[in-house]
């Protein structure tokens, strides 16, 4: 198949991963159509985290491929990624702190698009910049907030305040590691309410361990077993797979995904 012609947004195949003798991710597959919300969920030390880290280009994998929109990805740096339409949350850390949340929202658009303008052209694209922040300030509900430093929002507004960041450059993937560990239930509920509207017609994968956010939020579930994807398909489905229950918290699946309706 020719790299363009993928009718995937995201597309790992038999991936592999080592870290010395010990293999983490050991042949996973995953295809993700375009505007699909993904909940990867497993147990601790199933290889989540490492999965994302391979796709977003933090490691590379041993062996195998990855695709982005039909884009072989596998073995490109972490910049040249998101430059190709993938971008991923980190937690916080991608905030400047001594920074207002408006400025924030304002660098990101500028990094960006720094690497399709020169300097002047730029220069003369300021207004676009100062209209895409405000609209991404509104998106993420912060514009009481606007002025604010960034050290001073609280947790949730933080939180809030990285999704903004990471949707800034128009990405077309989104990776977001556990978007609402650490809020309370009323902040979730809210929370998963704004990625989904951010993330409206885009791909997004989460990891997650919240099954009350999995069920609330993904179209479809990936369950990481032992560095495999053992099931990809709809919450109800996944839920009644053998397989899963077999392997991983069935009941607990089946318990939150009550709980949700
Ligand atoms: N850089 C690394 N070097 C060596 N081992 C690693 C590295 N990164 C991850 N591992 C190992 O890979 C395994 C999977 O870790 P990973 O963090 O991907 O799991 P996870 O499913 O995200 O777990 P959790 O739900 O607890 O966050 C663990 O045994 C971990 O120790």
């Amino acid at each position: 198949m020719s790299e363009q012609a993928s009718h995937y947004a995201l597309e790992l195949r038999a991936v592999r991963k080592s870290f010395g003798k010990a293999e983490i991710i050991c042949g996973a597959d995953l295809a993700v159509r375009p505007g699909e919300r993904v909940a990867v969920i497993g147990p601790n030390g199933a290889g989540k985290s490492t999965l994302f880290n391979l796709i977003s280009g933090r490691f590379a994998p041993s062996s195998g491929e990855i695709y982005l929109h039909g884009q072989r990805i596998d073995g490109k740096q972490p910049f040249e990624i998101n430059r190709a339409g993938l971008s991923r949350s980190f937690q916080i850390t991608n905030i400047f702190p001594k920074l207002s949340v408006f400025e924030n929202l304002r660098c990101s658009v500028l990094w960006s698009m720094g690497y399709r303008y020169s300097f002047l052209r730029f220069l003369s694209r300021m207004d676009d910049v100062n209209a895409r922040a405000e609209q991404l300030l509104a998106q993420i509900r912060l514009e009481r907030r606007r002025d604010t430093l960034a050290v001073n929002l609280t947790y949730a507004e933080q939180r809030a305040l990285e999704i903004g960041i990471t949707i800034a450059g128009g990405a077309s993937v989104i990776l977001l590691d556990e978007p609402t560990a650490g809020m309370s239930n009323s902040e979730t509920g809210r929370f998963i309410q704004l990625i989904r509207e951010v993330t409206e017609g885009r791909t997004l994968l989460t990891v997650e361990h919240d099954m009350g956010v999995v069920f609330g939020l993904a179209d479809k579930i990936a369950v990481v077993v032992y560095g495999e994807v053992i099931a990809f398909d709809t919450p109800e489905r996944v839920r009644a797979d053998p397989r899963v229950q077999e392997a991983y918290l069935g009941s607990s699946v089946a318990d939150a995904q009550a709980g949700a309706h």
